[in-house]
């Protein structure tokens, strides 16, 4: 008698439905700032960034969360919300007006084509699992720390706040540097191909090689590829280092980049809004 009564009580119960960890707290304890295994990862990023621009946490996203993350990066896609741009670019992204004066076989003026898919912030349901991250105070404040900033804010920015990219067969992004100092990029699914490739401290080459075919061999020679998981979020400071992420040849690779600034209330301007998201700045909505 006494468990079935238990087990009545069970039954009416409330419904609860078991939230997702986000974090593997274990490995990365961000929510115990004081503790010495936070201060001991904190150290270790900071020396690693220091040294070569770049540091990764493997397995920072739990497996169930990485999983519900990709469904939801195909199911938006697979419901047409998915915006694939090709950029023509440069190796320091310059406007066309800046990269003008270059010699025609210098580093400067050599043109890439990249391409990619992006899944807009202002696509994500409220209950995203990558919103959710995104939110998470404590992640902030580990980057604001790893960076060795005075302080760090979430973009303002309704569409690229974070957002999923998605490179297939074919895609790639060509070698350059970030006009932004810094860089957070969690792997949701690897591919064949699609490798994060980095060459530290190599941005000064640009001006010290003469031809972009030499600084190639250079960047080729010496570059860096880390072995990265579904679930491992890299810290990169990007303006200072060559890097790309090499054509996928099978497969999809899909990633997250979460994006903050020094400054409070930074939105992306109207040529990024529009060329890598498909959004026209006045109506908001996709082109
Ligand atoms: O997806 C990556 O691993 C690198 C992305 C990147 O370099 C960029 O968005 O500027
Ligand atoms: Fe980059």
């Amino acid at each position: 008698m006494a468990s079935f009564c238990r087990a009545a009580a069970h039954l009416r119960a409330p419904v609860r439905f078991r939230r997702l960890g986000t974090v593997d707290l274990g490995a990365y304890p961000i929510r115990d700032p004081g503790s010495t295994g936070y201060q001991a990862l904190v150290s270790q990023c900071k020396g690693l960034i220091a040294s070569s621009g770049y540091c990764q946490l493997d397995g920072f996203v739990l497996p169930e969360t990485v999983r519900a993350m990709c469904a939801e990066a195909r199911q938006l896609r697979s419901r047409g919300l998915g915006f694939t741009s090709t950029n023509v670019h440069n190796l320091l992204l310059e406007a066309e007006e800046e990269s003008s004066s270059a010699a025609p076989a210098s580093p400067r003026a050599q043109v890439f084509h990249s391409s990619k898919t992006l899944v807009a912030m202002s696509h994500l349901p409220e209950s995203s699992p990558l919103r959710e991250l995104y939110a998470d105070d404590a992640l902030r404040e580990l980057v604001r720390e790893c960076f060795g900033l005075p302080r760090l804010s979430c973009s303002a920015d309704p569409h690229g706040g974070v957002y999923y990219n998605f490179f297939d067969e074919g895609d790639a992004l060509w070698w350059h540097c970030d006009r932004s100092h810094f860089s957070v990029n969690l792997i949701l699914q690897t591919a064949e191909g699609g490798d994060f490739e980095f060459i530290p401290e190599s941005r000064h080459l640009a001006d010290e090689i003469g031809t972009w075919a030499d600084l190639e061999k250079d960047l080729q020679r010496r570059k860096r590829v880390p072995k990265l998981n579904s679930g491992s979020i890299y810290l990169f400071a990007g303006n200072a280092s060559f890097h790309r992420v090499s054509p996928v040849t099978s497969g999809t690779r899909i990633n997250a980049i979460l994006t903050y600034n020094v400054e409070e209330n930074q939105r992306l301007n109207a040529y990024t809004l529009k060329q890598f998201f498909g959004i026209d700045q006045d109506t908001g909505g996709n082109a």
